[in-house]
């Protein structure tokens, strides 16, 4: 597969990864024939970008023709039945710096992209669920594959115990401090959506365990499923019904 690859500093305007295990490239390649562009580094509300500014590669993506976004993310798991290493499809999510008033959409409404007042009910692909499943269940990953509720928070100090059990108890099965903000920006502007959450650890939920969340472990549990989340992954793309307007 011959791919094109630009740094992010060499992009003009692009936001610049500031956190370890984010690459910061843009990479544009082909995947059994289908166009793709993937990004190695995302942006965080913590790194003190403008939430407009985290979320800008999406509008990029629409500007270059994208019609389907794939998120993915490390996020800590709130749901008892979850284990380390657990792949969830996100099937909705709770936006805690939107309950604030920091939503990406805040401030004029650029019509060109879509409209002032966009519904999020169907905010994560149905049809794509349902695909991610059954190639998960082709691989043999039904054991470690979930659907859940993501629910961001800004970061980046991780949560405490009693923020975890109120996260739970409100209905978020895992949660980070991503990607809600790309997936309300890639609705918008009418891209569909498709996001997975790598369970990289359990949310401490007790005040008698010894764990302490580090991001040394949400690093090494993204690399030991690395290659099973790609293949996942790439597996769907592959699959995915598409509008033959790159052909
Ligand atoms: O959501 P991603 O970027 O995958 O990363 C997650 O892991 C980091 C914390 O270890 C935070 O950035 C959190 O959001
Ligand atoms: N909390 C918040 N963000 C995270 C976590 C977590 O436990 N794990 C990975 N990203």
């Amino acid at each position: 597969m011959r791919i094109v690859a630009f740094d992010y500093r060499d992009i003009p305007n692009f936001p610049q990864s500031t956190v370890h295990g984010h690459a910061g490239r843009l990479v544009f390649g082909t995947l059994k024939g289908r166009p793709c562009v993937c990004m190695q580094g995302r942006f965080h509300l913590y790194e003190g970008y403008p939430i407009q500014k985290i979320t800008m590669p999406m509008r990029i993506f629409k500007l270059l023709g994208v019609e389907t976004v794939i998120l993915t993310n490390a996020a800590g798991g709130l749901n008892q039945d979850y284990k380390v290493g657990d792949i969830m499809i996100i099937k909705d999510h709770l936006n805690m710096p939107g309950f604030a008033g920091n939503n990406p959409l805040a401030g004029p409404n650029n019509e060109r992209f879509g409209v002032r007042f966009p519904c999020m009910s169907d905010a994560y692909d149905r049809e794509l669920q349902q695909l991610a499943l059954d190639v998960g269940s082709e691989l043999g990953y039904s054991d470690f594959l979930r659907e859940g509720v993501y629910c961001v928070l800004g970061g980046p100090s991780f949560e405490t115990i009693a923020e975890c059990r109120m996260l739970h108890k409100l209905g978020a099965d895992a949660v980070g401090m991503s990607t809600v903000h790309e997936v309300i920006v890639a609705r918008h502007c009418g891209m569909r959506v498709f996001a997975l959450s790598l369970i990289t650890n359990e949310a401490v939920m007790d005040y008698d365990s010894e764990e302490k969340a580090n991001h040394e472990e949400v690093l090494q549990t993204g690399k030991q499923r690395a290659e099973q989340l790609e293949r996942l992954v790439s597996t769907v793309v592959t699959r995915i019904e598409h509008n033959n307007n790159f052909a």
